[in-house]
């Protein structure tokens, strides 16, 4: 078993304080790009997953697996799984927190098999925060908010820059992204 594992949140995180503008419980959120494998409606066999602010430390996020998300025959791939949670913890750090965070470490225990066309229903919630580090965990049942657990994850998510993203990224697809959601009000604070 991993360090992490052992101890989560580590001792010396304090509790997360969601950003004054955090959207409220009930907001429904949409793509954050349309390019993004996890989110985005442009990647036709992407995970299209949809993400609801249930509380103030909590994003539900729902999953439906497709035939494009094989491992098994009919079962879902459980690195696509993990891709999954990759998502849905990504989600609730960036909503909650409203500042451009990196997955340094993903960890998954698959509990029980996730068969093509079955929905997990994923509730993250924040765990904690250490200075650059978040640490966030999620639980994902099958079918139903009350159904099986399936899946859980622990993510520890670093905030950094926006030169992050346009020193190792594409600049210019950042700077469009950047005018669309600051034209949606959606800016973040950038610069931890
Ligand atoms: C304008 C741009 C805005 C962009 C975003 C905007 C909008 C998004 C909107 C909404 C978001 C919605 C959904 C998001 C959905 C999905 C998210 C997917 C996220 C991903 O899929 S993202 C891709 C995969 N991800 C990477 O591509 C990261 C590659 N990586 C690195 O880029 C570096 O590795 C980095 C930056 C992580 C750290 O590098 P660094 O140099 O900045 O900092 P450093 O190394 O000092 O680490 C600082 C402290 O974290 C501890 N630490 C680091 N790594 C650790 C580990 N593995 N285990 C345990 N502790 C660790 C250190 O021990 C230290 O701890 P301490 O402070 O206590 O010493």
């Amino acid at each position: 078993m991993s360090k992490a594992a052992e101890n989560w949140p580590p001792e010396d995180t304090e509790p997360a304080t969601p950003h004054p503008d955090a959207p409220p419980s009930g907001t429904e959120l949409g793509e954050h790009y349309s390019q993004c494998f996890g989110c985005g409606d442009d990647v036709e066999s992407g995970l299209h997953i949809r993400s609801m602010i249930a509380s103030d430390m909590t994003v539900v996020s729902k999953f439906t697996v497709g035939k494009d998300h094989q491992g098994a025959p009919g079962l879902a791939h459980g690195g696509l799984l993990a891709c999954a949670f990759d998502e849905a913890l990504g989600s609730t750090v960036g909503n909650l927190l409203r500042r451009p965070a990196v997955t340094a470490r993903l960890e998954t225990d698959f509990v029980r098999p996730v068969p093509v066309g079955s929905t997990l229903h994923i509730a993250a919630k924040l765990d904690g925060v250490s200075r650059r580090k978040t640490y966030v965990s999620a639980e994902g049942r099958l079918d139903a908010e009350d159904g099986p657990v399936a899946v859980r994850a622990r993510g520890l998510f670093v905030t950094v820059g926006v030169e992050h993203f346009t020193k190792h990224g594409d600049a210019d697809a950042i700077s469009q992204f950047r005018d669309v959601r600051q034209a949606a009000g959606q800016d973040w604070d950038i610069n931890p």
